[in-house]
């Protein structure tokens, strides 16, 4: 508790000072009024005082005025008083601080330093005021005489002994008693409350984490950067909604800034530009350093594709009059959130001669879009009781593709036969050629920004094409990094990180073990000393969902990217648990550079949770530890970012890359 000594001349103001002090929320100390308690109960104090001020004390009670008269006249006689009166005065009022519970309080007493309990005092401050004005102000409030009022104020300290006992000092000349009150109140909040913060500054900021918003943090020049960062980003996403054409758009953004593919044979040297292409579906990047790979890379390795309605190998068919896709979905999905929203098909077609067609529908302004229809809310009873995982099925997530019968056809499907027509008319597909399709819905259009603030970006496969875009472009304008940066753009993710193209593949291994070959250096060597951020999206936290997430555990949107010593589920199943000194490195080198950064797990012990590619690297002898992007409505068709989070990122993957 912080204790504030208030003393002064009678009629200066102390009381008013003290008043302030209880408004504030303080506990207030009147010595005066605590000596006139003690008058009441303490015998002993009574019979001292008339022992020696004798005919002051008549039936037991003391005199005042008549004792006054003595010693305001007498500062021997005073001194004599105040040696009786101040111990006892002093130990009760060390009774009710000890009791009280107050965040401060203040004592005020005319014998403040006297009395000793100045020692107990953090702060002192004297109020002072003209001898005259306090003279017609006890007249006033005590209705005594300007004689009395003048042998009182006489006998007490000069305001010189004052100022020089005290710390603070206060001039109570307002014009009004509100009017100083109103003074006293900016005093006390001056000396009371901010000193308070004041005198532990330090100590608060060296040993509390008190996490502050983002937008609090970042500077000009990180804002600016920020917006033009995510315009790029928006591009980006927009024009990628599958692993295909993530792998397509980087190589060609790469080919542009210098990449070659990386082959056989091939003798690489610092500031070297190489790529792999695995199979069109993953890809990684290298900008060879001035140190050997024996000394390790840095890696990101984000993954490129997301969830989505994958086409079933016999997808086309005609049911009332109307034609549809089946459906497969692939990753984890809501059911019902893809119902009645504009979808897009996206991916290739191997066709029987071997060629590869392309096919993208529902992107460009006048395109056609396609959806999964809902049941009217008028017919949802039954639907309505079910569950949500229930209410929309997995083989209900058909396609709605057309309506319009081929005319003149006699024949059964006019619809689909109709739609095939087109299909072959555009791509030359037959209905066969969907056995050897990779087609894909996904929700149609651009990202757009989000909010009256335009701080948020909405897209389709933030997870984790906002980690893959963080991840690849710093290489874009990196010059020879001492460390050989790599970028790992996985796919696979979504169903466990399998497969040719999934982060378990060989692929990894062939690419790192080429690239060491080409610079001389052991693949071995270069894993056991190279360092991964696995760049995936984590959950941010979301206060309409607040009772799955601990908040103080979580990230939270605009408070940076985020770092995670372990993903995972139940007791961290599946996680890499990155090492202390691995989380250690990245907060160390993101300090250095001013990365806003926030950690956090994936929402409440056993609420459900997580993995991501980390555990793969890390199976790889690589140190690994999870970073990127907080979510909002991960894994929905439309998932929100904020933006700073989004550059703070790239930031955090660029500023890795660079270090040693
Ligand atoms: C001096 C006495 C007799 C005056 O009594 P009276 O009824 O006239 O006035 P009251 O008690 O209301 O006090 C009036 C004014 O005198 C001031 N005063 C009180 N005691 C003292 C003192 N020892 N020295 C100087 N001024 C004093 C008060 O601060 C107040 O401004 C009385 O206050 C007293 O016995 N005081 C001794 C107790 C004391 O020392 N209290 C302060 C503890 S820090
Ligand atoms: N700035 C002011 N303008 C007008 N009146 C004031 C002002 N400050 C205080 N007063 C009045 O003057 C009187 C004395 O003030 P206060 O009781 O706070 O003085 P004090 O220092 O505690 O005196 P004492 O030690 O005699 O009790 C009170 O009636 C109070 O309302």
């Amino acid at each position: 508790m912080k204790i504030l000594g208030i003393t002064g001349g009678s009629g200066s103001g102390k009381t008013t000072l003290l008043r302030a002090v209880e408004h504030l929320g303080g506990l207030g100390l009147d010595c005066d009024a605590i000596y006139h308690c003690l008058l009441e109960t303490d015998d002993a104090l009574v019979a001292a005082i008339g022992a020696r001020f004798p005919g002051t004390v008549r039936d037991g009670r003391v005199d005042r005025p008549a004792l006054a008269a003595v010693v305001f006249a007498d500062p021997a006689e005073l001194a004599a008083l105040d040696a009786l009166t101040h111990e006892a005065v002093a130990r009760e009022v060390r009774r009710r601080l000890w009791q009280s519970e107050a965040p401060f309080a203040a004592i005020d007493a005319i014998g403040l330093f006297e009395s000793g309990l100045a020692a107990l005092c953090d702060e002192t401050v004297c109020v002072l005021a003209p001898e005259e004005t306090r003279i017609e102000r006890l007249i006033r409030r005590d209705g005594i005489s300007r004689e009395r009022a003048l042998a009182r104020i006489r006998a007490q300290k000069s305001d010189e002994a004052l100022r020089a006992q005290c710390g603070h000092a206060l001039w109570a000349d307002a014009p009004t008693p509100e009017a100083f009150q109103q003074q006293c109140e900016q005093f006390l909040k001056g000396v009371l409350m901010m000193e308070e913060t004041k005198k532990f500054e330090k100590e608060r900021e060296a040993l509390l984490s008190s996490p502050k918003n983002g937008y609090d943090r970042i500077s000009e020049a990180d804002l600016a950067a920020m917006e033009s960062y995510c315009k790029e980003y928006m591009k980006f996403i927009s024009d990628c909604k599958m692993e295909r054409e993530a792998v397509k758009w980087t190589i060609e953004a790469a080919e542009k800034a210098g990449f070659r593919e990386l082959k056989p044979g091939m003798q690489l040297k610092p500031g070297d530009r190489v790529y792999g292409n695995n199979h069109n579906k993953s890809v990684i990047f290298a900008v060879v350093g001035s140190e050997s790979l024996n000394e390790g890379t840095h890696i990101c390795a984000a993954h490129i594709d997301s969830p989505r309605l994958d086409l079933k190998p016999n997808p086309l068919y005609e049911d009332a009059g109307m034609a549809y896709f089946k459906t497969h979905y692939y990753g984890g999905i809501k059911k019902y959130q893809w119902t009645t929203t504009p979808l897009a098909i996206h991916g290739v077609v191997a066709k029987k001669d071997g060629t590869v067609v392309t096919v993208t529908v529902g992107e460009e302004p006048g395109d056609p879009i396609f959806c999964v229809t809902d049941l009217l809310v008028h017919l949802s009873a039954d639907q309505m009781r079910k569950t949500l995982a229930e209410g929309v099925t997995g083989e209900n997530l058909r396609i709605l593709l057309g309506s319009r019968p081929l005319k003149d056809d006699e024949g059964a499907d006019r619809v689909k036969f109709a739609i095939l027509m087109l299909l072959n008319e555009k791509y030359g597909l037959t209905e066969e050629d969907f056995l050897s399709a990779e087609l894909t819905m996904v929700p149609a259009g651009p990202a757009r920004e989000v909010g009256f603030d335009r701080s948020l970006i909405a897209a389709y496969g933030h997870d984790d094409r906002v980690c893959a875009y963080a991840a690849f472009k710093p290489l874009l304008d990196l010059g020879t990094p001492v460390k050989t940066a790599v970028c790992v753009l996985a796919d696979k993710e979504e169903i466990g990180s399998v497969g040719i193209s999934g982060m378990q593949s060989q692929y990894f291994e062939m690419f790192m073990e080429d690239l060491c070959e080409a610079a001389g250096a052991s693949k071995r060597r270069c894993f056991e000393h190279s360092f991964c951020l696995s760049a995936d999206v984590s959950n941010a936290f979301d206060p309409l969902y607040a009772e799955t997430c601990d908040p103080t555990n979580n990230t939270k949107i605009n408070y940076g990217t985020g770092i995670f010593k372990y993903t995972g589920a139940r007791g961290k199943s599946g996680s890499s648990d990155a090492a202390a000194e691995v989380m250690g490195y990245v907060r160390r080198i993101f300090a250095k550079h001013d990365v806003i950064w926030q950690t956090g797990e994936l929402g409440k012990v056993d609420q459900g949770g997580g993995g991501t590619v980390a555990c793969y690297m890390a199976n790889r002898n690589i140190e690994t530890v999870d970073a990127g992007v907080p979510v909002l409505s991960m894994h929905a068709p439309m998932e929100i970012v904020s933006k700073l989070d989004t550059y703070m990122t790239f930031k955090g993957m660029k500023v890795f890359y660079e270090e040693n």
